[in-house]
C-alpha cells in the first residue's frame, strides 16, 4: 500500500509534469555493478602473493573482513538484501575460488566455478577484472608495458585466460559480463621514452585482445589512470591512451571518478566520449585530494554524474559499476550507502523536469533554469526513495541502521 507521504509527493512532481511511476519503473531496471573488494580491502583469495599494490591502498583495520570466499559471499547476500533492485558483482581474478594455486598465467574457469555456481543461484549476474597488481612481476609498476618480453608475455596470458573467464561467466549468465582492464604501470620520475612504454602497452593489448569474443557474452574495457603512489611522473595507460586505444578497437571506455585531476569535472566527460565510444564503463568513486577511493555520497559529483546519464540518454550504453574501499568501516554498510546513493542520485535525476529545463536552456533563459534547478531542491525525493524501498521489500531510516548494525556486530569477532 502505498504512503501518504508517496502519494502527496507524486502529485507535487506531477505539478512539474514529471512522473514519478515512470521514474520508479526504470530505476528498478537499473543494475549497479557492486566491486568484490570492498569486502576485504583488494586482498583476494590467492594463495600466492606479491607486493605490489599497483598504487592502490586500502587503509583502516575495522574488524569483519572477509577473509574466505564463503565469508564474502554472505556478506554480499546481505548487502544486496539491503538494497533495492537486483544488481551485479564486479569480480577481480585475484578473487578466485580453488583449492588449486595457479598462477595468475594459469587461471582457468574451473577456479571461478564456485562463483558462476552463487551468481546463479542469486540471479546476480558477474563482471570481471583481470588483476594486474599484487604480484611478483608487477613488483616494477610495469605489467603489460614492461621493457621485458617473458614479463609482457606473462600478463598478456593472464589477459587472454581472463577473457575467456569473462565470456564463460557471459554464457552463463546470458548477459554480457564486462571485462576491465586496468593496469598500474607507470613511472615514478619522469621517463625518457614514454612512447616506447606506450607502444609496448598497445601492443601487448592488441595481443591479449586478439581472439574475437562473442559481444553478447564478453565486452572489454580499459581504464585510464592520471596517477598513482609511486607512479606520479606517468602513467602509461593516460586517459589519451585508452581513449584513443577505444575508439581504434572498439572497446569499452573505463571512466573512474578517481582518476582524473581534482579540479575535472567527470560528469562532463560522458557525453563528449559517448559520441566516439558505444557504450561506457564507469567506476563510480570519491576522491578525496587523491584517488583515495572513498565510500561515494549522495554528493554535486554523484548527482551530475546521474544527470549526465539520464539526461544525455546514456543508461542504455553505460555500465555502472562501484570503485571505492573504506576499511575504517562497516564494510557491509560501504557496499549499501555506496550502492543506494547512486540509486538515489539517478532517481533524483529522473525526477528532474528535464523538459523544461532542456526548453529553458534552448531558448537561452537561464533565469528559468537556474530556478528551476534550485526549486527542484525543495521537492519530496525522499518520499519516493522510501516508496521505492518499500516496494522493493528493503528497509530505509532506522531499520536499516539496526541491520547494518546488527550484521556487522555478527562479523565482528573474525580474525
Ligand atoms: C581494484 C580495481 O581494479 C582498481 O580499483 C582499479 O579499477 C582502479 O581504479 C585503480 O586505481
Ligand atoms: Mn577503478
Amino acid at each position: 500500500m502505498t504512503t501518504k507521504s508517496y502519494e502527496m509527493a507524486r502529485e507535487a512532481f506531477a505539478a512539474w509534469d514529471v512522473d514519478t511511476e515512470a521514474a520508479l519503473a526504470t530505476l528498478s531496471t537499473i543494475p549497479i555493478s557492486v566491486h568484490c573488494w570492498q569486502g576485504d580491502d583488494v586482498v583476494g583469495f590467492e594463495t600466492r602473493h606479491g607486493s605490489s599494490g599497483g598504487g592502490i591502498q586500502a587503509t583502516g583495520n575495522h574488524p569483519g573482513r572477509a577473509r574466505t570466499p564463503d565469508e564474502l559471499r554472505a556478506d554480499l547476500e546481505f548487502a544486496y538484501a539491503k538494497i533495492p533492485g537486483r544488481h551485479r558483482l564486479n569480480l577481480h581474478a585475484c578473487y578466485m575460488d580453488t583449492d588449486e594455486s595457479p598462477d595468475r598465467d594459469e587461471i582457468e574457469v574451473k577456479h571461478f566455478q564456485p562463483w558462476i555456481d552463487w551468481a546463479g543461484d542469486q540471479g546476480v549476474g558477474l563482471d570481471f577484472n583481470p588483476t594486474f597488481f599484487a604480484h611478483e612481476k608487477a613488483d616494477d609498476n610495469l605489467t603489460l608495458s614492461h621493457p621485458d618480453q617473458g614479463i609482457r608475455d606473462f600478463w598478456i596470458e593472464h589477459g587472454k585466460r581472463s577473457r575467456e573467464i569473462a565470456a564463460a561467466f557471459g554464457r552463463a549468465q546470458g548477459s554480457a559480463c564486462v571485462n576491465n582492464i586496468w593496469v598500474p604501470d607507470g613511472s615514478k620520475d619522469n621517463p625518457v621514452d614514454r612512447m616506447g612504454a606506450r607502444k609496448r602497452l598497445e601492443t601487448s593489448l592488441d595481443a591479449m585482445c586478439a581472439e574475437t569474443l562473442n559481444k553478447a557474452e564478453m565486452l572489454d574495457a580499459v581504464e585510464s589512470k592520471l596517477f598513482g603512489i609511486g607512479v606520479e611522473a606517468m602513467t602509461v595507460g593516460s586517459h589519451e591512451f585508452y581513449m584513443g586505444y577505444a575508439i581504434r578497437r572498439d572497446t569499452l571506455l573505463c571512466l573512474d571518478m578517481g582518476h582524473f585531476h581534482p579540479t575535472e569535472n567527470i560528469a562532463d566527460k560522458l557525453s563528449a566520449v559517448a559520441l566516439s565510444v558505444d557504450e561506457i564503463l564507469l567506476h563510480v568513486s570519491r576522491p578525496m585530494r587523491w584517488d583515495s577511493d572513498h565510500v561515494i555520497l549522495l554528493d554535486d559529483s554523484i548527482r551530475a554524474m546521474a544527470q549526465e546519464l539520464v539526461f544525455g540518454d546514456l543508461l542504455g550504453r553505460t555500465h555502472i559499476g562501484l570503485d571505492f574501499f573504506d576499511a575504517t568501516i562497516s564494510r557491509t554498510a560501504a557496499w549499501v550507502i555506496g550502492v543506494r546513493n547512486m540509486q538515489k542520485a539517478l532517481l533524483e535525476s529522473m525526477l528532474m523536469p528535464q523538459a523544461r529545463l532542456k526548453a529553458a536552456e534552448t531558448s537561452l533563459d537561464f533565469t528559468t533554469r537556474l530556478m528551476l534547478t534550485e526549486e527542484m531542491k525543495d521537492m519530496p525525493f525522499g518520499a519516493v526513495w522510501a516508496e521505492f524501498c518499500d516496494r522493493m521489500g528493503v528497509p530505509s531510516g532506522a531499520p536499516l541502521i539496526s541491520d547494518l548494525d546488527a550484521y556487522q556486530a555478527s562479523v565482528a569477532s573474525r580474525g
